[in-house]
């Protein structure tokens, strides 16, 4: 006897019902200027995704909408083809360091445990192994030394691998980073995408918002192009072309520049 299996909706024809994220017709205003215009993307499973534009290109605004911190004009936001209400613990967002107020006194350890929140259930009660995990994770991004400090006395690229340790307790199944890499020093950067790109070994996904154009082929498998619209999107052998990165940035690159980039 052979099992039947009821269809549950159309077809899957462009993966958004196995995408981490995919947006459709994304539109986000500030005022009465959409900031994001109809965009469209779909998030690779299993894979590193670069987010890039130039400066105002609504790349932080993408993100935010997608986790619901500001709300969309319009558009359709789907994590794994269901709505973040039932997936947010499986993602989690590292947002811009110079948006969080980094004089609010709360240690180290502390703001790691906020990763296990979902866990640790209303009371919020905190076990060694809670502990332990927390402890793990700033292992994991060379902070252990740090757990009793204040957040404020921490320097930009130790605040930014503390923010990364507290994505990690969460063990999401997607991680959202927000320029991960601005403004931190070489070691910083070399530890944080050390552990990205681990994760990504781990069979997560990893989106970051990410400026530096010369290390997009070394970091990323793909790419997200924006300029208020979608201008591109694949792999980066395909999509970071200095055409599209010309019509991303127009004239804010240089020719020699761009070409420099994309060899
Ligand atoms: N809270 C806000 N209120 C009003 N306008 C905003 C707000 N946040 C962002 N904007 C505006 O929306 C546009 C997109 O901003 P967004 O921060 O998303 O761009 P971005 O691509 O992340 O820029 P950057 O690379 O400089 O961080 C910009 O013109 C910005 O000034």
């Amino acid at each position: 006897m052979s099992l039947q299996v009821a269809p549950t909706g159309p077809a899957d024809q462009d993966g958004v019902d196995t995408a981490p994220l995919a947006l459709r017709g994304l539109t986000v205003a500030y005022g009465a200027e959409p900031v994001v215009f109809s965009v469209d993307m779909t998030v690779a499973p299993g894979a590193m995704t670069a987010i890039i534009g130039p400066n105002g290109a609504g790349k932080s605004t993408l993100l935010k909408a997608s986790l619901g911190i500001v709300n969309p004009l319009a558009g359709q936001i789907t994590y794994w083809g269901d709505d973040l209400a039932r997936n947010r613990n499986r993602v989690a967002y590292v947002p811009q360091r110079a948006s969080v107020d980094w004089d609010f006194p709360t240690q180290v350890l502390d703001v790691v445990l906020m990763g296990l929140y979902a866990e640790l259930g209303l009371l919020r009660r905190v076990r060694p192994q809670h502990i332990a995990r927390a402890m793990a994770c700033l292992t994991r991004v060379g902070m252990q030394d740090f757990a009793d400090r204040q957040i404020g006395q921490l320097s930009g690229g130790q605040q930014q691998r503390v923010f990364l340790a507290r994505a990690l307790a969460q063990h999401a199944d997607l991680f959202l980073l927000d320029e991960p890499f601005a403004g931190v020093d070489a070691a910083t950067e070399e530890a944080i995408i050390t552990v990205l790109k681990s994760l990504k070994d781990e069979g997560k996904t990893v989106v970051a918002v990410h400026h530096d154009l010369s290390t997009v082929d070394t970091y990323f498998d793909n790419v997200f192009l924006i300029n208020r619209r979608r201008l591109g999107e694949g792999p980066v052998s395909e999509a970071f072309t200095q055409d599209a990165l010309q019509a991303a940035y127009g004239g804010r690159l240089s020719d020699g520049l761009i070409a420099a980039q994309t060899g």
